[in-house]
């Protein structure tokens, strides 16, 4: 911390007996108090304006006194608080009129509380980027849990807004910065999005037709300033670019920005935290600038003399940076330095700096690590808060002037100084050169060196000030700060390398220059033909110090805080627009999907019930048409078989030569009006089954919908076409011998044949019996009571004869009337025996249940499948109703963090009223 150094202040040569009288007062504070200490340098008196700023900054230090507990960003303040609360010494007052010293005692002052302001306000950005960067890593935890709605790039509009990082110029800045139109002012979502453009999540993606983009609109997305995603492919339109984004490519890309983002926040971090800054000191040749450079060191470091002769570029720096040993690391020509590699230059002792500078050929900059003579506050290298590593560039001639610009561009040059001759002005260089680096650094601290060679001094001033206005308006604008007219060579330096010590460092600086004799002003250097005179010169002389270092300290804030504030600025302004939209997003898919699961939870329910009856309703009606088609054809079977002996199967009978034929031909007959049957009976199996079919397709058509259920292509002609049905038809039986013979049935006709005669009755009835083996004992025995036993053994052989003629006779007279009953029968028996009747209706109805069951599956797997749709819709939209509930609050929190902290940091106040107006 700065504060460390006070007490040294305190002792300096300069009023020892004003500090002593304050010894007393600055005592050690016991712990916790932490805050700065002030005490009063010079004189012993504390101006009215120093008093001022010691209590501002009591009330707001820049430890965040005056905010405390507002914000996240401010630390714990208690320590400090309490401290404000202890007894503590005040300066004593002692009137007297001001002088020179007094206004070097306020610059002085006024540089430590500007130092002091820097310092806080570096550590609040710090705070602030750490809070930006946990925000933004949270931030990229949920994108990859719920997909963020983000902007597109429009790269024809809005073409500059990088530049509000590091490489900002000032100008830029500045604009940018007294803007009010930055930060933008937050806008909801819902508001500013229009209709079409307002993507929806992850859920509702899947449903619609469109790959979601999850974009925002144009209008929101040129808002946008630092997670900007640049969708910039070949010559393809952005509307085609966006739709042929999934949302997850889109998360990709945000978390690519967001981590790009992180990247640039901790490099910011660093930068901020990067006390060393670059001063280069540039001007016409033999301006001074060497003796300028070592004036500011109070060591002669840097050779001097009358002609033209820094050829190098110097850069002078603390030796701790270099383990404490002052060497000079000359780097050759194509070489990158780099301290720890020792390849990368070659290493020089201080007393060879002359050389290396007038001889250019081998290296083009130097290293020179020097050791600071002059006490933490005086010293300009290091003083705590910034370390400042002084250049000494060659003289501007037209050779140079080129590397000088472009080394003067560079980012880590924090400010330039340009030297100029008191008696010579501008040269037509230098005017080229502050024009071209106005562009760059609109403000240049400029210090007129050799002023004690002019006479008409008032004169000088003006002519050079009017030529300033001219070069460089910002410059002249604040010339009182930023010009300075000064003799580098009154200023008392120590040797580069004293003898004894080795290092140059100790002794007191204001001891005369050992080789003041080399300057021009004749060994008068440090001493002046009045001591008044000197005193003045060396009084101006630590006017310019003061002032360069509040101007380093200003450019620091522009060139490192500024560019960090306003990056943290655009980047939480760039969440708190994303954290809005999709916490409006969120919110408006948590009312939808809760709105769909209110449909779909009945919807469900309703769905398991319907599977389960329509089911019910096709088995019935399988079941029916099967049942139906089996009664009907075991019905149709057995009235044809039963019927078939008296139909007219319309076969001739073609007379006893050709009976077997007409038996044959009966048979075929018969079986063909038995296969007739089957195949009806197939046909109205068809015509049932069409029918089932046809109303399994309506169930489907109006149940499941003709999308899922598309229309069956159901032929019913193809039914029963198989091989196995054809054998199933079949049936055959043989026509024998006895077929023709029915003698069962000539017994049962006996009452119609009773005209034949007795003796033909009872051989018919005998040979019948007999023949037919049925009763003949009973027939014998019949007859011999009728005959008596002599007459019947005599007739017995020729009527048995006889009957035998008469039967055969008779029996194949009659084979029309009973071949035809007799094959009936017979095939009725054989069909009965293989069970034809059942197992063709059972397989007829087999089929029918068969053909009908694939229907009647697919509705029922159609049916199961739209269950299982709604079961997993369910379980889907109550996870994205889970999500959006949690992204909904994270993203509200998320706006309100971010609003609070970009408040927080906006009051930053980088520009703040500045201390330097207090020294003037
Ligand atoms: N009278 C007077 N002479 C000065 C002053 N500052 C520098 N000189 C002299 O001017 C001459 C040139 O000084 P340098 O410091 O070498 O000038 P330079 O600008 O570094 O020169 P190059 O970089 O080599 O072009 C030296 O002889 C210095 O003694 C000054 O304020 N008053």
């Amino acid at each position: 911390m700065s504060q460390e150094y006070f007490p040294v202040v305190g002792s300096s040569s300069a009023d020892k007996d004003a500090s002593s009288s304050h010894q007393e007062h600055d005592e050690p504070i016991p712990k916790p108090w932490t805050a700065p200490q002030y005490m009063t340098v010079g004189n012993g008196s504390t101006s009215a304006a120093a008093e001022a700023l010691i209590a501002s900054l009591n009330h707001d230090s820049g430890y965040g006194g005056s905010i405390a507990g507002e914000s996240a960003l401010e630390g714990d303040l208690t320590d400090w608080q309490a401290g404000m609360l202890e007894d503590r010494p005040t300066p004593l007052h002692t009137p007297r009129e001001a002088g020179p010293e007094d206004d070097a005692n306020r610059q002085m002052l006024a540089s430590h509380v500007h130092q002091l302001q820097y310092n806080a306000n570096r550590m609040k950005l710090g705070r602030a980027i750490a809070l930006a960067i946990d925000i933004l890593e949270g931030l990229r935890d949920m994108n990859g849990r719920w997909p963020l709605h983000y902007p597109s790039y429009q790269p024809s509009e809005r073409p500059s807004l990088q530049q509000t990082q590091s490489q900002a110029d000032l100008a830029t800045l500045e604009s940018r910065e007294s803007s009010p139109s930055r930060p933008p002012p937050i806008r909801r979502a819902a508001t500013s999005l229009d209709s079409t453009d307002v993507a929806e999540s992850s859920a509702v993606a899947e449903r619609r037709a469109l790959p979601e983009p999850r974009l925002m609109s144009r209008e929101m997305a040129e808002k946008f300033m630092v997670l900007k995603i640049e969708l910039k492919l070949g010559a393809a339109s952005q509307t085609e670019l966006v739709h042929s984004l999934e949302k997850k490519s889109i998360a990709s890309l945000l978390n690519g920005k967001i981590n790009q983002s992180v990247k640039h926040l901790l490099a910011l971090r660093d930068r901020i935290n990067d006390t060393s800054s670059k001063v280069l000191i540039t001007g016409d040749l033999n301006a001074g600038k060497s003796t300028f450079c070592n004036a500011l060191l109070r060591r002669k470091i840097l050779p001097e003399d009358q002609q033209p002769c820094t050829s190098i570029f110097c850069e002078v720096l603390d030796a701790r940076e270099n383990g404490g040993v002052e060497e000079v690391h000359a780097i050759p020509k194509e070489r990158i330095y780099n301290r720890h590699d020792e390849s990368t230059y070659d290493v020089f002792s201080l007393s060879d700096l002359e050389e290396i500078v007038t001889d250019n050929s081998k290296y083009t900059q130097c290293k020179v690590y020097v050791k600071d003579v002059r006490t933490i506050d005086q010293s300009l290298l290091n003083n705590g808060v910034v370390d400042i590593a002084l250049i000494d560039a060659p003289g501007l001639n037209s050779d140079s002037i080129k590397t000088t610009a472009v080394f003067a561009r560079q980012e880590e040059i924090d400010v330039v100084v340009f030297v100029v001759s008191a008696a010579n002005h501008f040269t037509l260089s230098a005017k080229d050169f502050i024009m071209s680096a106005a562009h760059e650094k609109a403000y240049m601290f400029m210090v007129v060196n050799g002023f004690d060679n002019i006479r008409d001094k008032g004169r000088c001033q003006r002519m050079i000030l009017d030529q300033i206005a001219k070069l460089s308006p910002h410059t002249y604008k604040d010339a009182e700060e930023l010009v300075h007219f000064v003799s580098s060579n009154a200023i008392p330096v120590q040797p580069a390398v004293t003898s004894g010590s080795g290092s140059g460092a100790g002794g007191d600086p204001s001891d005369h220059d050992s080789d003041h004799e080399d300057g021009d002003d004749g060994g008068k250097r440090g001493k002046g033909k009045g001591k008044g005179k000197e005193k003045e010169k060396i009084l101006d002389f630590e006017k310019l110090e003061g002032a360069l270092r509040r101007f380093v300290l200003e450019r620091r804030a522009r060139s490192k805080l500024a560019p960090a504030r306003t990056y943290i600025l655009n980047v939480l302004s760039d969440i708190n627009t994303l954290a809005s939209v999709n916490r409006d997003v969120a919110q408006s898919e948590l009312d939808r999907v809760s709105s769909e699961l209110e449909e779909i939870v009945p919807a469900f329910e309703d769905g398991k019930k319907k599977k389960t009856e329509i089911a019910d309703q096709v088995e019935n009606t399988i079941e029916k048409s099967c049942e139906d088609v089996y009664n009907y054809t075991r019905q149709n079977l057995n009235n044809t078989i039963e019927k078939v002996a008296y139909t007219d199967l319309g076969v001739e009978y073609p007379g006893l030569l050709s009976a077997f034929q007409y038996a044959e031909d009966l048979k075929i007959a018969m079986l063909e009006q038995v296969s007739a049957a089957v195949l009806e009976c197939e046909n109205y199996a068809r015509a049932k089954t069409t029918q089932g079919v046809s109303y399994i397709q309506q169930l489907g058509l109006l149940h499941v919908g003709e999308d899922k259920f598309p229309p069956l292509s159901f032929r019913a002609e193809n039914m029963f076409q198989k091989r196995r049905h054809a054998l199933a038809r079949q049936i055959d039986t043989q026509v024998e011998l006895w077929d023709f013979f029915d003698i069962p049935g000539l017994w049962e006709r006996q009452e119609k044949v009773a005209g034949t005669g007795v003796a033909m009755t009872a051989v018919t009835v005998l040979g019948g019996r007999a023949i037919a083996g049925v009763g003949w004992i009973d027939g014998v025995l019949g007859a011999a009571k009728v005959l008596g036993s002599n007459n019947i053994r005599r007739m017995i052989v020729p009527g048995i004869v006889a009957a035998a003629i008469l039967t055969t006779a008779y029996v194949l007279s009659i084979i029309p009337q009973t071949l035809p009953p007799r094959l009936s029968r017979k095939l009725a028996a054989s069909l009965a025996e293989v069970d034809y009747v059942h197992s063709n209706a059972s397989r007829i109805s087999t089929q029918v249940r068969r053909v009908l069951g694939m229907p009647a599956a697919n509705l029922h797997s159609q049916l199961a499948q739209s269950v299982e749709d709604l079961a997993r819709r369910r379980e889907e939209v109550t996870k994205i109703k889970q999500e959006s509930e949690v992204a909904r609050k994270y993203f509200a929190n998320l706006f309100r963090e971010t609003q609070e902290s970009r408040r927080t940091v906006d009051q930053i106040d980088l520009e703040g009223p500045l201390p330097g107006a207090l020294a003037h």
